[in-house]
């Protein structure tokens, strides 16, 4: 998959050299959830009907981060993430709009006009409530009309989950919460995360569970604090291990920031300075202060075990 930056208004650089038209889906695709896989397939089924080459336009930053003065909660799929997961799924283009205060204020024309019409789109395809253009502005209705004689358009239908329409802001409320059933539900596989191993208060190893520290590569969706079984992916290997979100209040007052810290099980490699890529698969408790080392100890065997388990059923 080629992915292709364009900022607005777009030059001619940044359209490549095209042999023949395109089927575009147009998203914000944070999280690549049921309900965007739908659309995305769409128009990969219809690329493949028409024997043209499939591709996805999104943007970035978020624009809620854009626009949300800081108040954003995090990316589910950080543009890395998302890249992955279309190359996997067989999207041929990725075109990134670098969306900033400018493009924010690009009205829905003028959005068909200078960026979708240079794209040389055959159909494009977009949820049922795609909106676009300033102020979200424009919407399907708009679309079908600037693209009559322009191009085809395909609305797909709501993704529908226990009747409810799957969304990236119900799979953020699910994560934030502790359901992570629900989040891994909706996403139709397992929440990633992926980060390097820094230097931790080296005080695991003394407690008999030598954990992994992550600083996280990107602005993820802070999960809820509390433990997990997870698989970490790590020297071209999936690990089942146990991860800790949380401040440790076991051992301080008044930290702020989570932590996020691995235990692999039978695992003795330095893994300092790796990239790690953790799939949570089950949220087992909350985070607690304990009123004894031993007893934090305790519980975490129990993690452990619980952990082992689970993963192995
Ligand atoms: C599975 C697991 C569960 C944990 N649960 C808690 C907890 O409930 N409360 C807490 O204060 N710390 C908890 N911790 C964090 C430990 O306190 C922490 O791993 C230990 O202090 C080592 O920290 P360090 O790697 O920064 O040295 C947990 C750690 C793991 C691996
Ligand atoms: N459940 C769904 N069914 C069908 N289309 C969807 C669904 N969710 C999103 N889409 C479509 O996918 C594209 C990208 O949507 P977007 O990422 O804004 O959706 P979202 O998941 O509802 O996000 P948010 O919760 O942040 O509003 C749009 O064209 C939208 O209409």
């Amino acid at each position: 998959m080629k992915t292709v930056f364009l900022s607005y208004p777009l030059s001619s650089e940044m359209l490549l050299e095209r042999e023949s038209k395109q089927v575009v889906a147009i998203g914000q695709f944070d999280g690549i959830h049921l309900g965007h896989i739908s659309v995305i397939s769409n128009a990969i089924a219809l690329a493949k009907e028409k024997e043209l080459p499939s591709a996805v336009v999104t943007f970035n930053p978020h624009p809620k981060e854009v626009m949300g003065k800081g108040n954003y909660e995090g990316y589910l799929t950080p543009l890395r993430d998302k890249q992955e997961l279309l190359a996997d799924m067989g999207i041929d283009t990725l075109y990134v709009a670098q969306f900033d205060e400018e493009f924010s204020r690009v009205s829905p024309q003028d959005f068909f006009t200078d960026v979708l019409l240079p794209l040389d789109i055959d159909t494009v395809v977009v949820g049922f409530d795609f909106r676009f253009g300033y102020l979200g502005a424009g919407d399907v209705v708009m679309l079908r009309e600037l693209g009559s004689g322009n191009m085809n358009v395909e609305v797909a239908p709501p993704y529908l989950l226990d009747g409810e329409k799957v969304s990236s802001s119900s799979i953020r409320r699910a994560l934030q919460s502790g359901d992570l059933q629900s989040a891994n539900h909706l996403f139709g596989r397992n929440y990633k995360i992926r980060g390097i191993v820094i230097d931790g208060e080296k005080r695991g190893r003394t407690i008999g569970f030598p954990t992994a520290n992550l600083k996280l590569d990107d602005r993820y969706v802070i999960p809820a604090k509390g433990v997990y079984a997870v698989r970490a992916y790590v020297h071209q290997k999936w690990i089942p291990g146990v991860m800790n979100v949380g401040v440790k209040p076991t051992f301080h007052d008044n930290v702020i920031a989570p932590s996020y810290e691995v235990h692999l099980f039978h695992f003795n490699e330095n893994v300092y300075g790796e990239h790690l890529t953790v799939e949570l698969v089950h949220f087992l408790r909350e985070e607690r202060r304990f009123p004894s080392i031993q007893e934090l100890i305790e519980q975490i065997q129990a993690d452990a075990k619980q952990a082992e388990e689970l993963l192995m059923s």
